[in-house]
């Protein structure tokens, strides 16, 4: 998406042709930074610490790490070692897995000569994949927001609610859950987003909320507990989420917070969709709440919050008293019955077995 007047992506193969460049999110909002990462070992200190996020961005980088290791070490040995490596560094986004795969199927049968640059194509072929799978994404959500427009009084604003960042950050370009956003502010109806903050890492009101104002979508930061309230007054009229694992029975595991929104728009008549790219349906999983690996991460990041000083430093401040223990899971599993729709590049899918089988029969 546009940042200013330029156009970019959240991650491109840098001048030397080896080396990947990519937006570091951790000093986002406050700081647009650029790193240039050139090894295995950066790539997935980039992953595990958050400097890259979001499901298809995880996959995405996790294929240039492949391609900067077949440039170093293009045998079996060292393909299969990248993928170990990249594929524990965070356990959840199925597109990790998914990513680290294909780039080892793709691979596996080359000379290893043939490796690094076949590698980088590929790479690259999957991450313009992303974007046109989030365009077609975008497509699909646009039909169901302008449906609600055409219940409303014309010209009456649409409102959704999104938790976390399922924004362009989270992918290479145009987001999911955001992507029918942005087409809908293009088709000029009136949306409006209730940008939940989602603690602990805040990637609502540090990345969401810096994507929305900087594509000139209207927008409000509330409090994660804000949104059952929101939905009891009739203020919501959607609900839109990304999600890191999909299940073959339509669960849904996403960012830690998603399952309580699910319960009060179910409580409260409110539509909850997903939007998804097919890479983040994990085809091998049925029943999400019992199989699917979450994320436990450092207490730290319940404690200790970024933020910007008042002489404009970013800095870390501790909320808890300094011996309290904080645990930290990162996402959670909403039950297929919770969800409306799963909005995918091929149409909105029913969430349910039958349901994914008929958008996606080649996985019957
Ligand atoms: C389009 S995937 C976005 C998905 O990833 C986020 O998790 P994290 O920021 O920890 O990588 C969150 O669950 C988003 O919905």
């Amino acid at each position: 998406m546009n940042v200013g007047e330029r156009h970019y992506r959240t991650i491109w193969l840098s001048d030397d042709k080896r080396s990947v460049e990519i937006i570091d999110q951790r000093w986002l909002p406050h700081e647009f930074r650029i790193e240039r990462i050139g090894t295995v070992a950066g790539i997935a200190t980039a992953i595990r610490d958050m400097w890259v996020r979001g499901a298809p961005l995880i996959g995405v980088t996790a294929a240039y790490g492949v391609a900067i290791q077949m440039t170093d070490d293009p045998s079996d040995e060292a393909l299969d070692a990248v993928w170990e490596t990249l594929h524990r560094t965070r356990p959840t986004a199925i597109n990790l897995r998914w990513a680290l795969d294909e780039m080892r199927r793709f691979l596996k049968p080359l000379a290893p000569e043939q490796r690094a640059e076949a590698a980088y194509r590929r790479a690259a072929e999957i991450a313009d994949e992303d974007v046109g799978l989030n365009r077609a994404i975008g497509e699909n959500g646009l039909a169901i927001i302008k449906a609600i427009a055409a219940r409303k009084k014309p010209g009456e604003t649409v409102n959704i609610l999104t938790h976390c960042n399922a924004g362009w950050l989270a992918t290479v370009d145009y987001g999911t859950a955001t992507a029918p956003i942005y087409l809908a502010t293009e088709a000029g109806i009136p949306v409006h987003v209730y940008v939940d903050e989602t603690r602990p890492r805040n990637q609502g009101a540090q990345l969401t909320a810096w994507e929305m104002a900087g594509q000139g979508v209207p927008h409000t930061l509330i409090v994660d507990n804000a949104g059952g309230h929101l939905m009891q007054h009739g203020d919501i009229d959607m609900v839109i989420v990304g999600t890191d694992r999909t299940t073959a029975n339509g669960d849904v595991c996403n960012k830690i917070g998603t399952y309580l929104k699910a319960l009060a728009a179910a409580d409260n008549d409110v539509p909850f969709y997903v939007a998804l790219p097919s890479p983040t349906i994990d085809w091998t999983v049925a029943d999400g709440l019992a199989e699917i690996p979450i994320e436990e991460r450092s207490g730290d990041e319940v404690s200790l919050v970024w933020g910007k000083t008042a002489d404009g430093k970013v800095a870390q401040v501790r909320v808890s008293p300094d011996a309290t223990p904080a645990a930290n899971p990162a996402f959670d599993v909403t039950p297929a019955r919770l969800v409306t729709g799963l909005i995918t590049e091929r149409g909105v899918a029913k969430a349910s077995r039958e349901g994914l089988k008929a958008m996606f029969p080649e996985r019957g």
